[in-house]
């Protein structure tokens, strides 16, 4: 599905990718983790081609990197962030902001085919969002709007969807509703990749992890073998117990760093 080999990514005199090596398999779905600024990001945007690595090769589906054309493989992926929300365009309707996922366009400037509508009120019905339809974009919370952004990413049908911290800024009901709609996602036949801070958003779903420090692949598998209290101070420095419950991690943190 996802391939990094031996990739490196250079800017001036810093190394903000070093050497990473990443498998990611079909029917897996994944969470990346690592402290502010440890690289996680810059992974997400070669995995769109947003960026290149200076070494190594990055493999997304069926296509290399520098062997094909960008664009066809994006056509292939949901991509999930809080900066596409903000180009969004907040007085439409939200029924339209969903349908524009179909063409990955910011805004309609021309007749919106009917199955398309349908299509984008169905996505809509399916996240419980039916009477939002017709409000405008800007006027729903920060958690309906992820959850919009969602059901938009997938009228593309994309083979795998890549979210980064779609959970930030919810509140404690916010985003557990946005959580249970991501873990949804396993009824689809969608590969994820899921980076965030907060390694209790790891929701029964996913089933392999990869530790990024100082831009570095730290740990990389199935969950519970990567996720040990030890990979966790080894990462972020920081002493915690962790459980699992109802098939996901919770941390209690023993000591500050
Ligand atoms: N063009 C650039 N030139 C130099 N350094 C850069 C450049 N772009 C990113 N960086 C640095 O690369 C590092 C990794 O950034 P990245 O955004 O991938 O981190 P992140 O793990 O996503 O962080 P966060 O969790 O805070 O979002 C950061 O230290 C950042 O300052």
């Amino acid at each position: 599905m996802i391939g990094m080999q031996n990739v490196s990514l250079q800017r001036g005199d810093k190394l903000i990718l070093d050497d990473v090596n990443i498998q990611m398999g079909k029917d897996e779905n994944w969470v990346i983790l690592g402290r502010n600024g440890s690289g996680k990001t810059t992974i997400l945007e070669m995995m769109m081609g947003y960026l290149f690595p200076t070494k190594g090769k990055v493999n997304v589906l069926d296509y290399t990197y520098g062997e094909c054309d960008v664009r066809e493989v994006r056509k292939e992926i949901g991509y999930i962030s809080q900066t596409l929300i903000e180009k969004l365009a907040l007085k439409d309707p939200v029924w339209e902001v969903v349908a524009t996922g179909a063409y990955a366009f910011l805004r309609f400037y021309q007749h919106i085919p009917d199955e398309v509508k349908e299509e984008a009120h169905a996505k809509l019905a399916d996240i419980g969002f039916a009477h939002l339809a017709q409000q405008p974009f800007g006027t729903l919370s920060q958690g309906e709007r992820k959850k919009v952004l969602l059901a938009r990413s997938l009228m593309a049908h994309p083979k795998l969807l890549i979210m980064d911290e779609p959970c930030a800024g919810l509140d404690l009901y916010e985003r557990e509703n946005m959580l249970q709609a991501v873990d949804n996602l396993r009824k689809q036949d969608i590969a994820i990749v899921y980076v965030t801070h907060h390694i209790e958003e790891i929701m029964p779903l996913f089933t392999h992890i990869v530790l990024i420090k100082d831009g570095k692949v730290a740990a990389a598998g199935p969950k519970k073998e990567v996720l040990t209290k030890e990979t966790i101070m080894e990462t972020y420095g920081i002493s915690v117990e962790l459980d699992w419950f109802h098939e996901r991690p919770w941390i209690r943190v023993c000591s500050g760093g």
